[in-house]
């Protein structure tokens, strides 16, 4: 036996260590130069490093023996910043340019919001991670914080008419379900163009994911968060999903070990009730998945625009059973959302 001097036994045995602590590098990772698209709004980037450092706290051996690059893209929907989501309309549009860069190969990851994902992908990429999600509600910001009393009824602080500026169907249409009485304007931009309208004075009050303001270091401006009972988030509003090209099947392992398994069973299930519904920005449609005693819970909802019409139902089942769960929300919306409403929210062309 030979006897190594201390420091490179040391050396030795922290290299084991982290050998074993990470999971087998796949063979086309080595020596290769890793690259991360993301959109280029601060709440993209923040989303993107934190994929990067959960791949790298993952697999250290990345940083030895590759390199893992950000490149920002960007897309129809960050250069369009007057219409309505709505109105831009199309799908992919905060997604095409960064599944064209994907596959061209100019980027081997895209980060995406999973909320802004189209539902039906490219056959040629994938959706194999879901991050472990954020905070999933909403939360509205008031231009005059002392308005909110504690314990009020969180839209009981708006005034009779106030404006509320919000992109947002899914929003606008619950929030007018419970008072027909408040405004809406168009804001667009990304989270920090929507607060410097809000303080300009375009509005009263804004509605936001609390998830994009907790990323961004910025949950105290959360003035009154709502529950899902009281507002459901959009099918997975919260989550970050990485898109990848299909036949790499050497980075796609990877991808397995930082995945969150419960996260990835909560989008299954919203988004397949998004398959269903063949939804879109322009329809008002929720979908929130949890676990509750082993079990996944399903809430959907669907709405006319105006508020007039809100269909909400809940189901649960086993967690292997999210597909299909959000399979049978679907076709449950659909049954019971009188027919008139269902097509014209629907049937439009375009999406
Ligand atoms: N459509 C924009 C968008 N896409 C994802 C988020 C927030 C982060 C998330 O939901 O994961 C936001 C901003 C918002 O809705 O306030």
């Amino acid at each position: 036996m030979t006897i190594l001097p201390a420091s490179s036994l040391m050396t030795d045995l922290n290299f084991a260590a982290t050998l074993s602590s990470s999971l087998p590098l796949p063979h086309p990772v080595f020596g290769r130069e890793l690259r991360v698209g993301t959109r280029a709004s601060p709440l993209a980037l923040v989303q993107a490093r934190s994929f990067m450092a959960q791949l790298g706290e993952t697999f250290p051996l990345l940083e030895i023996f590759g390199s893992l690059q950000e490149r920002r893209i960007s897309t129809k929907g960050d250069r369009d910043q007057v219409r309505r989501l709505a109105e831009i309309g199309g799908k992919g549009l905060f997604s095409k340019e960064i599944h064209e860069a994907l596959r061209a190969g100019e980027i081997d990851f895209a980060v995406h919001s999973l909320k802004d994902l189209e539902t039906f992908l490219p056959d040629d990429l994938v959706l194999d991670c879901t991050l472990r999600r954020e905070d999933p509600r909403d939360a509205l910001v008031l231009r005059d914080r002392n308005a909110v009393q504690p314990g009020q009824d969180p839209l009981d602080c708006l005034p009779k008419g106030a404006v509320i500026g919000c992109a947002s169907v899914r929003r606008q249409a619950q929030i007018l379900a419970r008072r027909p009485d408040l405004r809406f304007c168009l804001i667009r931009g990304n989270v920090q163009t929507r607060l410097r309208k809000l303080e300009e004075g375009a509005c009263d009050a804004t509605l936001l994911a609390l998830a994009g303001l907790n990323r961004l270091g910025m949950a105290a401006r959360a003035d009154v968060v709502f529950e899902p009972d009281d507002m459901l988030p959009a099918c997975g509003q919260g989550i970050i999903g990485i898109t990848l090209r299909r036949r790499d099947t050497g980075l796609r392992k990877l991808m397995t070990a930082i995945e969150d398994p419960a996260t990835r069973l909560a989008a299954t299930a919203e988004r397949a009730l998004l398959e269903v519904l063949d939804g879109s920005c322009r329809t008002p449609i929720g979908g929130f998945a949890k676990f509750e005693n082993g079990r996944l819970v399903l809430h959907g909802l669907i709405a006319a625009e105006d508020g007039s019409v809100v269909v909400r139902r809940e189901i649960a089942g086993l967690p292997e059973e999210a597909s299909a769960l959000g399979a049978e929300m679907g076709a449950m919306l659909r049954r019971d959302t009188p027919a008139a409403v269902f097509s014209r929210l629907i049937g439009q062309p375009g999406w």
